[in-house]
């Protein structure tokens, strides 16, 4: 027998029928899971996992970009963040698995693709772990700072790059994730509903406080560095919106999923982009631009300089603290489950799905996501990570949104739960929207990135080609 051909190596593709099976959505009694979320669940699910530590430091790298006009920058991610989410809803709802692009991208554009996909989602999920956990720690310290005084020196909570030696707090919160995983511990309905509440108010909050110290001084000049600050800004924010694409995940237990998905993930983005707006607007009403630059902590220090005393900074910082713990608890959640799924399709070693029989976690796999993390968390600048994730969630959300349209043409008659609305309108905007923040992303991110894609192409070349689950029986 001829080995198969190289091309189609690279261009096989998982069956959506396969894919169904594999994960026992289709199953005896009908195979269908219940149909129970509603809207308002589904929303909060979205801004659960949206708002996050984004938000709460974000302004420190985009105000020196944009200037006050970041606030435009803000609506050019949230826009990018929409048109995305929406193609993400078609694909979920077409290919019901609970994957993630990395298996859309099976289904529709080949292995190759789905392999590149599946090593993005590793930025987008465990590197936006690590700076998700850098943000934490910058939080800690200020709450340590304002409560009892005390600060963790300088060359323990920060990486190399940013003045210090090792950021140890990244470090243990990371490490203590890792540990409620292995044990089997994820968020539920009720913890997410409490924490949305939490954070919409902590925002609110300083938002409040901030509006006392408006001053329209501060916003001019408004854009100094023009339309490229303002997406250059646009790239790095991106970031804080990032988690939409989980509403789209659920698709299959949503009541009604054609009038609520596309509800949900609307509604959750206008919450979401309403609350960083008045966020990003109160912070640049109250503080001159030049001052944003390297803050720490930068909304708990604008509330100490309006309030002229400490415990709205205590309040805010307690909020962050413990909902940034909670995104990493998700977020690191979700690596391991991306990893389990290209495991078991044989694109990387089998460790990241073996199950461990007491638990009933891939520990093993956990731990390898941990010290991935941990070392990231513990030694790269936040900037870095920011950006990072950025560039390969923007890759991963492209190529979904590709998905949409290769999809149409080539399986017109799968069943879809959920269509964009506007095809092909919508799906081709949010290549080119994603394209534009790409472009918008430092030299620095996209040489890490190619660099990140050769060790992909190596792995693949030496394991995946040939272990792939889909290789031709010998
Ligand atoms: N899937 C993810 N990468 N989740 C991380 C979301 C980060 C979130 N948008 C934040 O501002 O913190």
């Amino acid at each position: 027998m001829s080995a198969p051909s190289v091309r189609s190596q690279l261009f096989r593709r998982k069956p959506v029928s396969a894919m169904v099976e594999e994960t026992g959505a289709g199953d005896a009694d009908g195979g269908v899971l219940a149909r129970r979320i509603g809207v308002g669940q589904l929303m909060a699910l979205g801004i659960g996992a949206t708002i996050g530590t984004g938000i709460f430091f974000v302004m420190s790298t985009a105000v020196p970009e944009a200037g006050p006009a970041v606030v435009l920058s803000f609506v050019l991610a949230a826009i990018t963040a929409g048109f995305t989410a929406l193609c993400y809803a078609e694909l979920a709802s077409t290919i019901p698995v609970a994957g993630s692009s990395y298996s859309y991208a099976y289904a529709t554009l080949g292995e190759v693709v789905a392999y590149v996909v599946g090593w993005c989602l590793v930025l987008e999920y465990a590197v936006s772990s690590a700076a998700v956990s850098v943000g934490w720690s910058e939080y800690l310290n200020e709450l340590l700072d304002d409560v009892i005084g005390v600060r963790i020196p300088d060359a323990l909570s920060f990486a190399p790059g940013a003045g210090g030696v090792v950021n140890l707090p990244a470090i243990v919160l990371v490490t203590l994730c890792a540990l409620l995983l292995v044990r089997g511990a994820s968020e539920s309905a009720r913890a997410n509903a409490v924490m949305v509440v939490l954070k919409v108010c902590v925002l609110l909050f300083f938002v409040v406080i901030a509006f006392t110290a408006f001053d329209a001084g501060n916003l001019s000049p408004f854009a100094p560095l023009g339309i490229a600050g303002v997406s250059a800004a646009a790239s790095s924010i991106f970031f804080s919106f990032i988690g939409l694409d989980a509403v789209s995940t659920a698709g299959e237990e949503v009541r009604d999923p054609r009038r609520t998905l596309p509800r949900a993930i609307i509604g959750a983005l206008v919450v979401v982009t309403v609350v960083y707006l008045l966020v990003a607007l109160a912070a640049v009403g109250a503080q001159a631009a030049g001052a944003f630059e390297g803050q720490e902590a930068g909304l708990a220090v604008i509330l100490e300089d309006v309030a002229g005393s400490r415990w709205p900074a205590v309040v805010l910082a307690a909020g962050a603290v413990i909902s940034i713990f909670s995104v990493t608890l998700v977020t690191m959640y979700g690596q391991t489950r991306i990893l389990f799924a290209m495991s078991r399709d044989g694109m990387i070693p089998s460790l990241f799905s073996r199950v461990d029989r007491r638990t009933l976690t891939p520990v093993r796999g956990t731990i390898a996501v941990a010290l991935f993390v941990g070392v990231l968390a513990g030694f790269v600048p936040l900037d870095f990570l920011i950006d990072l994730t950025s560039m390969g969630t923007l890759v991963a959300f492209s190529v979904v949104s590709v998905g949409v349209i290769v999809l149409r043409r080539t399986q017109p008659d799968l069943p879809r739960g959920f269509r964009v609305p506007g095809y092909p309108v919508v799906p081709v905007l949010s290549v080119a929207f994603c394209l534009y923040l790409i472009y918008g992303l430092p030299g620095v991110t996209w040489a890490l990135f190619a660099g990140w894609l050769v060790i992909a192409a190596v792995v693949y070349v030496t394991y995946a080609r040939t272990h792939s689950a889909l290789r031709a029986p010998r």
